[in-house]
């Protein structure tokens, strides 16, 4: 089994090594590198995984480095680690929005594989999906890794353009906050009707899980499946028809878009 090592303990990090470890990924081969001890031996205590403080530590120790650090501190670790060992043969995965793969490229100042990856939190259960975009340097052996590694939490997607790592972010790296936010909200709601938190919560949770579970199991279209709750003239299409005055559709889009942009944006600041 492959050694590896994830700088950055968390929570996407966190989320990829709990998914791995449940997966049935021997923790002998996993370590896990944070400055601060608080959720990095939490993280290790949970899992049995072994963990450092050290970064280099980390490194040596594997063929295959994920990195789980904001995108602002990219090119930083991949300095440190290069400056401190050869390489060249070492597959460094990139789990961050916004720090291209070129920005990584200059700051390993070596020809290794770069591989760029989009998960989403979801990972932790085994229910992430993630695109994948592997640098030209990245040999068979290394892709089969990073989708060992991606697949163990959820489904993969493998890109052909740089670029539409973006779009993943917009579809699904940012996504489940989208959903929990309507979570959120729905929540809120409840309780002013009346219902205690624990209801509140126990009632959005069972029916966005029975709705997203309705949408897996059904080969007719989610327009269709909308409409079967949507009697005419009755409760839901006056709740819809409040959602459809209001934009929604739009403001989605919107939102989307500007996740796109973000990303976009951050890639040029953290050149
Ligand atoms: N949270 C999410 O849903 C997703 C996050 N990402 C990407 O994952 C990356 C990490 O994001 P989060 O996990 O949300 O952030 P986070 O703040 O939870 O985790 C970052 C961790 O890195 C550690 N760290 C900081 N400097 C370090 C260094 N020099 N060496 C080692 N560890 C260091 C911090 O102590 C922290 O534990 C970002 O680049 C983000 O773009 C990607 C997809 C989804
Ligand atoms: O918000 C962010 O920048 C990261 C990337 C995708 C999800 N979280």
């Amino acid at each position: 089994m492959t050694n590896i090592a994830f700088i950055g303990a968390g929570n996407m990090n966190s989320a990829i090594i709990s998914g791995l470890i449940k997966k049935g990924y021997d923790a002998n081969n996993v370590m896990v590198s944070n400055p601060s001890a608080g959720k990095r031996e939490a993280l290790a205590n949970t899992l049995g995984i072994k963990h450092t403080s050290d970064n280099i530590e980390a490194a040596k120790f594997a063929d295959f480095i994920v990195l789980g650090v904001k995108p602002h501190f990219i090119a930083e670790v991949c300095q440190q680690i290069s400056q401190a060992m050869d390489v060249s043969d070492k597959c460094f995965i990139s789990v961050a929005a916004g720090c291209s793969m070129a920005t990584m490229e200059k700051a390993l100042n070596k020809s290794c594989s770069v591989i760029r990856t989009m998960p989403n939190t979801p990972a932790q259960l085994g229910l992430g999906v993630s695109g994948i975009y592997p640098s030209k340097n990245t040999n068979t052996r290394q892709k089969e890794l990073a989708e060992q590694l991606m697949s163990a939490v959820g489904i993969t997607k493998w890109l052909d353009k740089e670029e539409e790592i973006d779009n993943i972010i917009a579809v699904t790296g940012s996504a489940p906050a989208y959903f929990f936010l309507f979570m959120e909200a729905m929540e809120k709601k409840a309780l002013t009707l009346g219902f205690t938190e624990h209801e509140s919560r126990e009632l959005v949770q069972q029916t966005a899980l029975g709705a997203a579970q309705m949408v897996v199991e059904n080969d007719i279209s989610i327009k269709e499946l909308r409409e079967n709750v949507t009697s005419k003239g009755g409760t839901t299409q006056a709740a819809l028809s409040t959602f459809i005055d209001g934009g929604l559709e739009q403001l989605v889009s919107d939102a989307m878009d500007r996740a796109l942009h973000r990303a976009k944006e951050m890639a040029q600041s953290n050149r």
